[in-house]
């Protein structure tokens, strides 16, 4: 069976598309940091399109690794000549492929930190992308700051540091191109936060503002950091996946992606130096994305958060499993109808209804084989960031908030790192040391785990929080996970 490379894709052209596109002529003018597997569902395959078309030429990806733990990344983009496939997964068990050609270099700035600044302060360079999650902002979750004590900022401040932080290598490069008298590059962030250019604009020049207080004005002043709302499940990529690939399409490939048919990229029109056509590939480019992304981030992402932690109690490991079970069903839409969608703003162009019940049909997608686990990572970065603005806004307007303090109180007792069953339960979570300490003294002190006020700020003083809260922490305690929802959710889906 041939190995996925350009040297090979003649040859797979029979079993599947392939980019018919010459990908020696296409030149990096996106630099996007932090290529995993959404990126490469993703914004990688808008321009893909494009470059099929012919009208994004100068808009092919160097991809960037920031972490160590890219290294594999890395080599399998050195193995492949940054070729992979594309796996669209539909509910039947039907499938489609793509080979994607749109990131035409990869560099892994552990390896080489100067070669990556040097790319993006390259005059060919004319916007760099980011997905490095939630945490890779260091936005601390309750005051909404820069976190400027991680020890990897502080070490990339010291000059002549081996950069290793976006942060650092970014700023290097906007200082370089500022030196030769080029325009900046523009900032993309397509990672699940509100704001989320405003929030990379907040980062980014708080860390040029420790190096320099004019560089931080002059990237508040000079660099744009549109919003954008990106929207599409791609669960990590399993052997299973590598060996479906093999048997379904013939071609070994090292590290396939596999993703929904669904996918959207609402993107906020604020590029000085340009972009690619991406209208043309289905990107809608809108003045204000604002209503957008708190329709996403607090249907569909607080919606995962719903699944990941009363699911795994319930007993569920695929995220698909816990969508199908009615109770869960019951309490997504209660949450989305009665407690998200009463916050949301207006959307431009969207019908809740139906956006609220294809999410469910999402979430079900057996096919996928998305993992709770993967929901449930870092919940201290994610949860705090969709779910709990959703609460507070609520209480702002009086409004309800008992699925929510439910879904809260699944996350304390899932924190516990015990099911329901005894088996332990890995927590993936920076905090994790505070978040399993709070809440294993919850037994005794029932509002432990609410009361570290650098997750949650001051809920804990609220009873309208509290009171659902404590009630359903008990009764996980006492009845577990599906009596619980049973008498949570009570109307059947309509
Ligand atoms: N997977 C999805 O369904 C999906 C959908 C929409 C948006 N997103 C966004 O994309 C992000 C990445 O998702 P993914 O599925 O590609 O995950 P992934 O684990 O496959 O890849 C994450 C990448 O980010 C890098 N990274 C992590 N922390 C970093 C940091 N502090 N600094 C620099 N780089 C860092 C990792 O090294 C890796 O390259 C999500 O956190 C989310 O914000 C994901
Ligand atoms: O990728 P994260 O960690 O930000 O969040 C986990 C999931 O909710 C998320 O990846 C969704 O699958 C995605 O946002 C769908 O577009």
């Amino acid at each position: 069976m041939p190995a996925l490379t350009t040297a090979t894709l003649p040859s797979l052209a029979g079993s599947l598309p392939v980019p018919t596109y010459d990908r020696s002529g296409v030149r990096a003018g996106i630099v996007h940091l932090g290529v995993g597997a959404f990126h490469r569902s993703h914004q990688a395959l808008y321009v893909d399109r494009l470059l099929e078309q012919g009208t994004a030429q100068e808009w092919g990806f160097c991809g960037v690794g920031v972490l160590p733990s890219d290294r594999r990344m890395a080599e399998v983009m050195a193995a492949q000549d940054c070729l992979y496939t594309l796996v669209v997964r539909h509910p039947d068990g039907s499938a489609e492929a793509r080979v994607v050609g749109s990131i035409v270099e990869y560099l892994l700035a552990p390896d080489d930190p100067e070669a990556v600044v040097e790319k993006m302060a390259s005059e060919t360079t004319r916007i760099v992308s980011l997905t490095v999650t939630e945490g890779g902002y260091n936005i601390a979750a309750t005051t909404g700051e820069f976190d400027a004590t991680d020890p990897d900022v502080v070490a990339d401040l010291r000059p002549g540091a081996a950069l290793r932080t976006s942060f650092g290598l970014v700023t290097e490069a906007l200082v370089r191109r500022r030196d030769r008298g080029l325009p900046p590059f523009t900032v993309v962030s397509c990672d699940n936060i509100q704001h989320n250019g405003d929030v990379a604009r907040g980062s980014f020049a708080a860390f040029a503002t420790l190096r320099d207080p004019s560089l931080g004005e002059w990237v508040q002043r000079e660099v744009a950091f549109p919003n954008s709302m990106v929207d599409r499940i791609t669960p990590a990529t399993t052997d299973e996946d590598r060996a479906d690939v093999a048997a379904r399409f013939g071609v070994e490939d090292g590290w396939p992606v596999v993703c929904e048919p669904f996918t959207q990229w609402v993107l906020e029109d604020r590029f000085p130096l340009g972009r690619p056509p991406l209208e043309e590939a289905g990107v809608q480019v809108v003045a204000d994305v604002d209503p957008y992304e708190r329709m996403k981030l607090r249907l569909l992402n607080a919606g995962h958060q719903a699944l990941a932690y009363l699911g795994t109690l319930a007993g569920y490991r695929l995220v698909h499993d816990a969508a199908q079970d009615p109770l869960f069903q019951r309490l997504l839409l209660g949450y989305m109808e009665e407690e998200a969608t009463p916050t949301l703003l207006p959307v431009p162009g969207i019908d809740l209804d139906a956006y609220r019940r294809q999410l469910l049909e999402r979430f079900a997608n057996p096919a996928i084989r998305d993992t709770l686990a993967r929901l449930a990572f870092d919940g201290s970065e994610r949860l705090t960031k969709w779910l709990l603005p959703v609460v507070r806004d609520n209480l702002a307007r009086d409004g309800e908030v008992r699925r929510s303090a439910a879904v809260v109180a699944g996350w304390a007792r899932y924190s516990e790192g015990v099911d329901e069953q005894g088996a332990p339960i890995e927590i993936a979570d920076r905090r994790r040391e505070r978040l399993t300490a709070n809440a294993r003294r919850q037994r005794e002190e029932p509002l432990a785990f609410l009361a570290d006020r650098e997750v949650f700020g001051d809920l804990v003083d609220d009873e309208r929080f509290t009171g659902p809260y404590l009630e359903t922490l008990a009764s996980l305690h006492e009845r577990g996970a599906r009596a619980t929802l049973e008498a949570l959710v009570g109307d059947p889906v309509r």
